[in-house]
């Protein structure tokens, strides 16, 4: 496997690189993490009570401005002299607008990787899952360099990769959340390609993946509307707040889905409680001090509503480790006893 140092040649700012273990495409025989990076130290088992940076988890579709917005943030966070802390999760960029501290890129070479596991079969949607998985299996040496740097931080970005779901809904996806969330209030901005979810049907779908992200994530939410300077949100906005507005343009598409998007519009005014909601345009920069001010909004949210239910979750984890521990040990005391009692009677004791 080789191990490139892929830096940005057009990079606004520079980050300084970390640079870690290499990952072999064949260090582990099975390439599906098993278990959360922070379960093996008890230290970062705690969220800690000094304030952390914030985490950014930046999720969307393919095309919908995930690096672009990520870029324009590093921009602006550069510009006012709070340079964010960069982690890049997508193996398969090909070109980084922006120099990444960490780059799953500099560790694992997808191509390489579908190579290597051409006996599985792996075409480029699996060899990006499967590079996320080897990266993932070294993900407490990610976390050692962020907890080193945390101090001096306000926000760390993550880029995620493009395919979706391959962040969403796989093991890695959840433990990389997790670990995260575990140590640093984490944010997940939703990009949404406005253009392209003008119409009714494709902007219910697209609700329902973020809804299906939020009660995965169980992380504060952001649906950011990007693309503003092709076209406004103010229609998304409108549907998610005026029922009737999006009943109304429902009625327009004659589908035979018509019925099934009624009821389920219905589901989704409930989620739409629980978000915010920004529009931005990463190429031009417009809204970007409006998507700051949700992150600091969703931030108190995560402090008062979120942290205290991942303690929770994260104390009965600890506890049920415990018990498991306590079991174990119990088992081998009654073994040892029963052995012992067992060889005193051979031993017509
Ligand atoms: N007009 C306009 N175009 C944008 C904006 N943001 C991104 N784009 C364009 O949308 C396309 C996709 O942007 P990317 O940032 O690569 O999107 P991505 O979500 O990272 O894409 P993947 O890596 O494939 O998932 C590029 O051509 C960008 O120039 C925006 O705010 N306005």
């Amino acid at each position: 496997m080789e191990t490139s140092n892929i830096a940005s040649s057009s990079s606004s700012s520079v980050a300084q690189q970390e640079s870690f273990t290499n990952i072999p495409p064949t260090a582990s025989t099975s390439t599906q993490p098993s278990q959360s990076p922070q379960t093996s130290t008890t230290a970062s088992n705690e969220i800690s009570a000094k304030k952390q940076p914030v985490v950014l988890l930046c999720i969307g579709m393919a095309g919908s401005g995930k690096t672009t917005l990520m870029q324009r943030i590093n921009a602006h966070l550069h510009s006012i002299k709070k340079p964010p802390y960069v982690i890049n999760l997508d193996p398969a960029v090909t070109q980084l607008p922006f120099t990444a501290n960490i780059d799953i890129r500099d560790t694992i070479n997808y191509k390489e990787v579908m190579k290597q596991y051409v006996s599985s079969w792996l075409g480029p949607n699996g060899g990006i899952l499967t590079s996320l998985n080897l990266f993932t299996t070294k993900f407490d040496q990610v976390l050692e360099f962020v907890a080193k740097r945390a101090p001096a931080l306000n926000h760390i970005i993550v880029d995620t990769p493009g395919q979706i779901e391959i962040f969403t809904w796989s093991a890695s996806g959840a433990i990389i959340t997790d670990a995260l969330a575990a140590t640093y209030p984490c944010v997940v901005a939703y990009i949404i390609d406005t253009p392209r979810t003008t119409n009714p049907a494709t902007f219910m779908s697209n609700m329902l993946y973020a809804c299906s992200i939020l009660y995965k994530t169980k992380l504060p939410f952001i649906l950011v509307f990007n693309k503003t300077d092709v076209v406004s949100h103010e229609f998304a906005v409108k549907w998610m707040t005026d029922f009737e507005a999006f009943q109304l343009a429902l009625q327009k598409e004659t589908s035979f889905m018509n019925s099934l998007m009624h009821s389920m519009s219905l589901v989704l005014d409930e989620f739409y409680q629980h978000l915010r909601v920004v529009g931005v345009s990463a190429m031009t920069g417009e809204g970007i001090n409006e998507f700051f001010e949700a992150i600091d909004k969703a931030v108190e949210e995560y402090e008062t509503e979120y942290k205290p239910e991942i303690e929770r979750l994260i104390r009965e984890k600890a506890e049920r480790q415990e018990n498991e521990k306590q079991a174990q040990i119990n088992k081998l005391m009654e073994d040892m006893d029963v052995s012992g009692n067992a060889v005193k009677s051979q031993n017509g004791m």
